[in-house]
């Protein structure tokens, strides 16, 4: 057995697997999928081709994406037995708690965990990239006491899943932005959630679980939750003129600020680039958003104050300028984030079955040893 003695918080730059997914360069701001550039992604490809890309390596061909989509399509319901309980969550509960359950839940009905058997992998892949939106926006709707939405089979994925969050139809500029988001969140490297989704996946339990607990450190807001913090910060600074003010604050009171920062990136995320020239675009068709002027003016200010030790914006700063065009309400962010993560989880959930070994890291004692068991009469 070979002893690291030394522990490093956080593991930063631990290497924990071998990964042919995607890849980063956080001092020049490069993310590749495949080792396709995001931007190319970003302009010519779809989510769902590009979660075909990163589960199965390759660009589909133009009858492997149709079957794919067709699949997809497919299997989109859930179960009345998910909605039945998903109808008895509280109204109040955070969307990311009732994904996180509600994804688990697929485990009761299709656990079969057959890690060897192409077409339960398949099947399992499927199931998850189909069914996680549909579960988003039923919740949306149940909380309010409506029913769900059904899925309409003649909507692409996009169009479809804004469709059962308001009942109407996209207009296409909103659906392909909005694609494109999902594009930017699918996957990215060993950041918290996969690694999560990594070390359950190791133990060989099923992919559901896999999910579920993935779900779950997404939902922090130091990861996929600060998109939803993003928005509340922007709100309660309230004005450009606040932004500098708030911004000292926050630097004195060693207050972080949300949507900056990244363990990665020394420079401004490559995401956050295409996402504020999709935000760009949607106001130009849809009318503007006085809260972009306040953000503009926050990432200038930060810039100035932090960017000297390599704190710029990051994916979660845009993204719920996006959504806000897009009439998402805030607490639905990060369970976007999660639809499109999916993907990713399931890349590497595959690569890490493929040539798996459980993850049992080691830590560094620092309590004591051989202490006697008092008696409550001899406890302090
Ligand atoms: C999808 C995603 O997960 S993207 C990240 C989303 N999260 C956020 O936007 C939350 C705000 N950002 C952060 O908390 C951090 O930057 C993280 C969690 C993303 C990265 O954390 P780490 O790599 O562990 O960096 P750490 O928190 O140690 O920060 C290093 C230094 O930069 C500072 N710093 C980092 N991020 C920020 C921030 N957003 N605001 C102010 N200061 C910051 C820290 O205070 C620390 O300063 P110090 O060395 O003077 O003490
Ligand atoms: O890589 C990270 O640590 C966080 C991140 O940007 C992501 O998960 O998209």
């Amino acid at each position: 057995m070979t002893a690291v003695c030394e522990y490093i918080p956080g593991l930063e730059n631990i290497p924990v697997a071998e990964s042919a997914i995607s890849y980063v360069d956080g001092q020049k701001g490069v993310l590749e999928y495949r080792g396709i550039p995001i931007e190319e992604l970003a302009q010519k490809s779809t989510f769902l081709e590009t979660t075909y890309l990163l589960i199965w390596g390759v660009l589909p061909t133009k009858e492997e994406l149709a079957a794919f989509e067709n699949e997809i399509r497919f299997h989109r319901r859930i179960k009345y037995r998910i909605r039945d309980m998903m109808k008895c969550f509280p109204e109040t509960g955070h969307p990311m708690d009732a994904l996180q359950t509600s994804a688990a839940a697929l485990g009761l009905f299709y656990s079969r965990r057959a890690l060897n058997d192409s077409h339960y992998i398949r099947e399992a892949v499927v199931r998850l990239i189909a069914k996680i939106p549909t579960m988003v926006a039923a919740f949306k709707s149940m909380r309010k006491g409506n029913d769900p939405i059904q899925p309409r089979d003649d909507l692409d994925y996009s169009t479809n899943f804004l469709y059962m969050l308001t009942e109407r139809i996209p207009e296409p500029v909103a659906a392909r932005v909005f694609d494109v988001c999902l594009i930017l969140h699918a996957e990215h490297t060993m950041n918290a959630s996969t690694f999560s989704a990594m070390v359950t996946s190791s133990t060989l339990t099923d992919p559901y679980g896999v999910i579920a607990s993935a779900v779950g450190t997404l939902a922090g807001p130091l990861h996929g939750g600060a998109n939803e913090e993003v928005i509340d910060m922007l709100e309660a600074i309230g004005s450009v003129e606040n932004v500098r003010p708030y911004i000292e604050d926050c630097i004195t009171n060693k207050k972080k600020i949300m949507g900056f920062g990244h363990r990665v990136y020394k420079v401004k995320d490559p995401r956050a680039t295409i996402l504020q020239g999709l935000a760009e675009r949607l106001f130009e068709q849809m009318g503007h958003d006085r809260f972009y002027d306040i953000a503009l003016e926050l990432e200038k200010v930060v810039e100035e104050k932090l960017g000297h030790k390599g704190i710029y914006a990051n994916v979660d700063f845009y993204s719920g300028l996006v959504y806000r065009k897009l009439g998402i309400p805030t607490d639905l962010y990060t369970p976007i984030f999660a639809i499109a993560r999916v993907a990713g989880w399931l890349a590497h959930w595959r690569e890490q079955i493929s040539e798996n070994r459980i993850f049992r890291p080691t830590q560094v004692y620092v309590g004591e040893h051989s202490r006697p068991y008092l008696p409550f009469h001899d406890r302090g």
